[in-house]
């Protein structure tokens, strides 16, 4: 339960580092975001599907985040600090200073980002091996994942990366150790990406059937031998160095980290829905699915039991709820796809004009041009000539292929803002039936689903959630606070700080991250 017995007054701040941009909150005792700073990260593309970043940028800007959102309050009420990330494998030297993880030997880029795929041919072999820890990822073992990218870091980057790293660290935790020098990993992180079991540890065996025997031999100290579960407080917590940086005192708690979907996941999955008449009152948490849609959407799904469902990532023991089994199920590009889409489309310069002229993002506008053009029909129906295959970047749930492409049908030769507009609710269209479709595969599996906690950069659309709703017969639940991701972040610095007893009871998220609105599906949807 929250400190009731403490005054109010203590605050904590949360980090989340996306993949376009990192943000910071500070967030009192209740779960209230008070103040929110945002920051662009850089990314490179050196080949097409590889996809690199810097720690040393990342670190800046989560300097620059966090020295804004406590600007003006007095330090000495922050109790404590969570990071979230997503899970890019960052590569460091025994020194911990940057190795490159390019053929360029660009040291400066020393981040292998999840949705690189180079290490296609790696996974595969990975994956032909049929070794028992890939019951535990779906079955099948994505490139997103780490081993495979280790692998091609061994195979193609020997003497430059591989002979000189010694430490490979997921983002979410480097964040840790950057922030007070202790190099235990995150429960969650190695869980989910690098098949640790909580319950036991390393497969030695698998390493050293897919080549990387060396992991083995010292012990795991490069990928992590001391393991703690998100929100456990880390050593003397933050360094004088790291306070320096971050513009906040020496010594406040710091968190074990968790990744980023998993921060969103347990900043809604709990949330208060009260009052609003859904299936889920009433019900236990596991009748619930929290979707983070940002860059890519990631569909968490908690169950009592471990739930093996094919194609779909997990069951992962503790790795986001305490004590519960998640499965993870995802689509690798679905805000990318829709920037991608909109961006690619001989009308966007004209869309762009005209969402300047409004004052409007280019996505409001897109929004009220299509009410415009359905006239008295459903928007869905908009769509019944035009198709979209959201798979651009392979398909990471339920069909697990990576192999798969994008697909559109029914192109005509017009290339004007009705096109566009259309095209992108195609898209859209797309991804929330991919969305029906891992949740079907969740259902046949075990899990009972009945209603949708969404959040990440896309819940602030309001037509890709009616489409969730249109197109899954479920409602959908927003957060009150929209920033969800951040409050999951924020409540691993509160549960470290020692304030609240543990992730799960402390909630600031049952307590007061209240839906703010279900959204149903439409009085009459083609979809259903
Ligand atoms: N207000 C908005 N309306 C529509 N789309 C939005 C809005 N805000 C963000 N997005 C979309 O959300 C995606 C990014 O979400 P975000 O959660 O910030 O991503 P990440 O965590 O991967 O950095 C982008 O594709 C962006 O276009
Ligand atoms: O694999 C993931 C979580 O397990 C995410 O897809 C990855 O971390 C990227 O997140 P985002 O789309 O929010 O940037």
């Amino acid at each position: 339960m929250p400190g009731r017995d403490q005054e109010l007054g203590s605050y904590y701040v949360g980090v989340d580092v996306g993949t376009g941009s990192v943000r910071a909150a500070l967030v009192d005792q209740r779960g209230i975001l008070l103040a929110f700073a945002d920051q662009p990260i850089n990314q490179w593309e050196p080949q097409f599907n590889h996809h690199e970043q810097s720690s040393e940028d990342i670190w800046v800007a989560c300097c620059i985040v966090t020295k804004k959102v406590v600007q003006g309050i007095d330090l000495n009420q922050i109790r404590g600090l969570g990071f979230d990330a997503t899970c890019s494998l960052v590569v460091l030297d025994k020194q911990f200073h940057p190795l490159p993880v390019n053929h360029e030997g660009d040291s400066h880029r020393n981040i292998i980002m999840w949705l690189d795929h180079r290490a296609v041919n790696q996974v595969h072999r990975i994956n032909e091996t049929k070794h028992s820890v890939l019951q535990y990822v779906g079955g099948v073992m994505s490139v997103e994942m780490q081993a495979p990218k280790l692998l091609w870091l061994k195979e193609n980057l020997r003497e430059t990366c591989w002979d000189k790293a010694g430490h490979f660290f997921d983002l979410p935790d480097f964040l840790s150790w950057k922030a007070t020098g202790v190099t235990a990993r995150s429960l969650c992180s190695l869980v989910c990406k690098w098949t640790y079991s909580a319950e036991k540890g390393w497969d030695d065996s698998f390493w050293k059937m897919v080549g990387l025997e060396d992991l083995v031999a010292d012990n795991y100290s490069k990928i992590g031998n001391q393991v703690l579960p998100p929100g456990t407080s880390l050593g003397n917590g933050l360094t004088p160095e790291a306070a320096k940086d971050l513009g906040l005192p020496a010594g406040i708690a710091v968190a074990a980290s968790l990744i980023d979907a998993h921060a969103g996941g347990l900043g809604v999955i709990g949330a208060d829905v009260r009052g609003h008449g859904l299936a889920c009152e009433g019900q236990p948490v596991t009748s619930r699915l929290a979707i983070i849609c940002g860059t890519s959407s990631c569909h968490m799904g908690i169950s009592k039991n471990p739930i093996f469902v094919p194609g779909v990532w997990g069951p992962y023991f503790s790795a986001m709820v305490p004590g519960f089994w998640l499965n993870e199920g995802g689509q690798s590009v679905t805000g990318k796809l829709i920037d991608h889409m909109v961006q690619g489309h001989a009308a966007f310069p004209e869309l762009q004009a005209k969402a300047t002229a409004r004052c409007q993002s280019i996505y409001a506008y897109l929004n009220s041009h299509l009410d415009l053009i359905k006239k008295t029909q459903p928007v869905g129906f908009l769509t019944v000539d035009l198709h979209v295959w959201p798979d651009f970047h392979g398909n990471r749930s339920p069909l697990a292929d990576l192999t798969l492409k994008g697909m559109v049908t029914g192109l005509k030769l017009s290339q004007d803002l009705d096109d566009l507009a259309i095209l992108y609710l195609a898209t859209v269209q797309a991804i929330a039936f991919g969305t029906r479709l891992i949740i079907e595969a969740m259902e046949s599996a075990g899990h009972s689903i009945s209603t949708l906690f969404l959040c990440g950069g896309l819940g602030k659309n309001p037509l890709f959630v009616q489409m969730h709703a249109d197109i899954t017969g479920m409602p959908v639940v927003l957060s009150q606070e929209v920033e969800s991701v951040l409050v999951g972040a924020a409540i691993l610095g509160a549960c470290a700080s020692g304030d609240f007893a543990s992730v799960q009871t402390d909630s600031c998220v049952s307590q007061t991250n209240a839906s703010k609105w279900p959204v149903e599906s439409g009085d009459y949807s083609p979809f259903l």
